[in-house]
């Protein structure tokens, strides 16, 4: 199920998904003392953490993550985490909690089953808010198509809040959080801007098959309502 808002402008896309992210965080906060928001990266969501990170709200009761990363360096202009530390947590966002999931350097095993922990330990999960990207393929997160842990990630009854992932057809090995995890967010978004966006977009709408294009396992699932947000 999904519903699709289509905005003239991506500066009304912005304070629009801003406003009603920011209502759902405050309710959150107001009837559970916190709240938590997992965004995606790449090149789209940089307005919206700016418009974002303005926004007056109990941030120190707010935790932040990533719904995936490459994992590279925080310093690597290919990171998540410096894309969010650069443009979200910054001006009254600043106070907010940053759930790190690039740990260290190499990608252990280890490393990821301590994260997969952390998950629980936290209670990040369920999100309050998930902001979903969709890449020109149809992958969201690091759910690949083309990866070999497509299966593994989209696999409803996963219990690993996290994996590992290694996409052939995008730079960086990646870690994502799982469609098991992702689907129990309270509130999802797909923020999409463009006319190429569209077009893959309508293609994700006219099937059913998952694993050619993973976006379509947040917007034909019978009951999770994605709220998609377009501007050209
Ligand atoms: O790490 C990432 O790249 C994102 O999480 C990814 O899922 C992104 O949302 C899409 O690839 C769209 O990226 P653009 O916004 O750059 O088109």
């Amino acid at each position: 199920m999904q519903t699709l808002t289509e905005f003239l402008t991506r500066n009304d896309l912005d304070l629009a998904l801003t406003q009603s992210v920011s209502d759902i965080l405050a309710a959150a906060i107001e009837l559970n003392g916190k709240a938590s928001i997992a965004v995606s990266g790449g090149s789209t969501p940089k307005g919206f953490f700016n418009a974002l990170s303005q926004r007056d709200i109990d941030w120190d009761k707010v935790t932040v993550t990533l719904a995936d990363e490459r994992w590279v360096d925080n310093d690597s202009a290919a990171s998540n985490t410096r894309l969010v530390h650069e443009n979200l947590l910054q001006n009254k966002a600043a106070s907010a909690t940053f759930f790190h999931l690039k740990q260290g350097d190499a990608f252990s095993e280890e490393a990821l089953h301590k994260l997969n922990v952390a998950t629980v330990d936290t209670g990040i999960l369920p999100f309050d808010v998930l902001i979903l990207g969709m890449g020109e393929d149809g992958h969201t997160a690091s759910l690949f198509p083309c990866s070999e842990q497509i299966s593994e990630g989209l696999a409803v009854d996963n219990k690993d809040a996290l994996l590992k992932v290694i996409p052939t057809t995008a730079p960086h090995e990646r870690i994502s959080f799982t469609f098991s995890a992702l689907s129990q967010s309270k509130n999802t978004f797909l923020h999409l801007c463009g006319d190429n966006k569209k077009v893959v977009l309508e293609q994700a709408l006219e099937n059913t098959d998952i694993f050619e294009m993973p976006i379509r396992a947040f917007l034909c699932h019978p009951t999770l309502k994605t709220q998609i947000f377009w501007a050209p």
